[in-house]
């Protein structure tokens, strides 16, 4: 936040730096604060350290912006030294003006004012966000530091070649070599989430459960990957399956159910105490209470404690040891791993989108692959359309975008002859054993399969999603 200055003008100057940052250096999103700045400069008569050679009448560029921000950077953050975009003016604390005159733009001089915040770490909190990225120089990614995510999590990276190095699993700091500007931090998974929100980490890989119990729909979290294929669960309501619940099957019957009134209400029994009294009252149930525990929740109806209970599940089978069932209606929210980014460091923490790009691209590359095999097989033929026009009477043989097909150079009595055409595609590892009969039926043999590590495809949809999310 700006401090109190005895100059004027300096709320606008800083105000023009918070929404230039925000807004990727984009100045048409900002000319109601820069023309803010410049009535502030008219009337004190330019004689602010804030004003000085200031403003061209025409539109500053973003081209300027960005050199003007850079040459600010230069001498005071050596992260900024090594991205060509700065992201944030707010960061460069340490300094009280700066002159910028971007050169060779006559009437385009842009005095930058550098003393919006005050310490090195600058931060207020809104609303559970942390107002401004602190100055460091790394990237953070939180990881689960245990629990049923953590190994998942660490294999998941392995594969995508982005294997953490942990010194030991005592050390709650790590690094992944492929991403030199990255640090890992282990974490709780609630804890990452709230330290996302903090601006104490920027990245974080945790369940879906999670990011809506502790996020608590605060649109500076952005799920950047909500189906990491691993921590499949779903939050639902369960009750016994005996005694008053015995004949109850959905949560409407439940909430009908005469014995709850303001006296006794429906006690149920989470962890999740946000998003439990959330999911009651958008389904209309009045007369219920809550009551929490960090674990073993599946007990509570048997001691009495509740009468329902809230709690991830995933094969059942704690819920069915418990003599609990799940209701029609029940299920609050389907959960899996997600890959999941404060807004606010992807704006402003220099080379943090870029590094959520390359996480993004090694991730959706790894998980396509994983489902997916490389067949390759010979097939006899006149030539290669002959070939795929077989092979295109099968459908599960069409492959990603059409079979690649080759002749296979065959020597023959001293002399080279193209009899057989090497045929490869993809195929969904579920429909392997098909493909392959589906193969031998068109004219296919010497079937090869092996595992696939990427598939790159053009720009994932994600990540113009994100691009857009962030308004960008
Ligand atoms: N039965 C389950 N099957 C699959 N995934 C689950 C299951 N239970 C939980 N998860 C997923 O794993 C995440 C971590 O669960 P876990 O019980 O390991 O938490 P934890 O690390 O012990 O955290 P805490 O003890 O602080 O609640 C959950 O938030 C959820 O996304
Ligand atoms: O449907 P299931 O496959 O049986 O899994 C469900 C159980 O898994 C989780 O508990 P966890 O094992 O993490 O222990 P906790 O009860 O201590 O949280 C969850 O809280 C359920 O109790």
């Amino acid at each position: 936040m700006p401090q109190p200055s005895k100059e004027p003008c300096k709320k606008e100057a800083c105000d023009i730096q918070a929404c230039l940052s925000k807004n990727n250096f984009l100045p048409q999103r900002c000319q109601t604060v820069i023309e803010k700045l410049q009535a502030c400069c008219e009337k004190c008569n330019n004689e602010s350290t804030h004003c000085g050679s200031i403003f061209a009448k025409t539109l500053i560029s973003a081209d300027h912006l960005r050199a003007a921000a850079m040459s600010i950077a230069t001498p005071l953050n050596t992260t900024l030294q090594r991205s060509p975009l700065p992201s944030s003016l707010s960061v460069f604390s340490p300094i009280h003006t700066t002159t910028v005159s971007v050169t060779g733009t006559r009437k385009r001089c842009l005095r930058m004012v550098t003393s919006c915040v005050s310490s090195h770490s600058q931060s207020s909190v809104h609303n559970g966000v942390t107002d401004a990225v602190s100055v460091r120089n790394q990237i953070r990614l939180g990881l689960p530091s245990k629990g049923r995510m953590a190994t998942d999590t660490l294999d998941l990276l392995k594969d995508c070649q982005l294997s953490v190095k942990q010194v030991n699993p005592r050390q709650y700091v790590a690094q992944i070599p492929q991403l030199p500007n990255t640090e890992v931090w282990f974490q709780r998974p609630k804890d990452i989430v709230r330290k996302l929100l903090s601006g104490d980490l920027d990245l974080g890989i945790v369940g879906l459960d999670i990011v809506s119990e502790f996020g608590q729909g605060n649109d500076d979290l952005i799920i950047v990957h909500e189906a990491l294929n691993f921590g499949d669960c779903h939050l639902s309501l369960a009750i016994p399956n005996y005694g008053i619940f015995e004949n109850i099957n959905s949560l409407e019957e439940l909430a009908q159910m005469p014995q709850w009134t303001a006296e006794r209400p429906l006690r149920v029994a989470t962890g999740f105490t946000y998003l439990g009294p959330k999911f009651m009252k958008e389904n209309g149930i009045k007369h219920v209470t809550f009551s929490t525990a960090d674990g073993a929740l599946e007990a509570a109806p048997a001691m009495g404690i509740a009468d329902a209970i809230l709690d991830l599940v995933s094969s059942g089978t704690t819920l069915k040891e418990n003599n609990l069932k799940e209701i029609e209606g029940g299920v609050v929210l389907q959960s899996q791993a997600a890959l999941v980014a404060s807004k606010r460091a992807l704006t402003e923490r220099t080379g943090a989108l870029d590094t959520v790009h390359e996480i993004l691209e090694r991730l959706e590359a790894h998980l396509k692959a994983a489902g997916q095999f490389t067949v390759v097989a010979n097939m006899r033929g006149t030539d290669a359309e002959e070939v795929a026009a077989r092979l295109k009477t099968q459908p599960s043989l069409s492959g990603l975008q059409g079979p690649t097909i080759s002749p296979v150079y065959c020597k023959r009595d001293g002399k080279v002859s193209i009899e057989f055409y090497a045929i490869v595609i993809c195929v969904p590892k579920t429909a392997l054993y098909e493909s392959v009969q589906q193969l031998r039926a068109v004219g296919g043999s010497g079937v090869l399969v092996s595992p696939l590590t990427y598939i790159f495809d053009e720009e994932t949809p994600r990540w113009s999603q994100l691009l857009s999310n962030l308004g960008l």
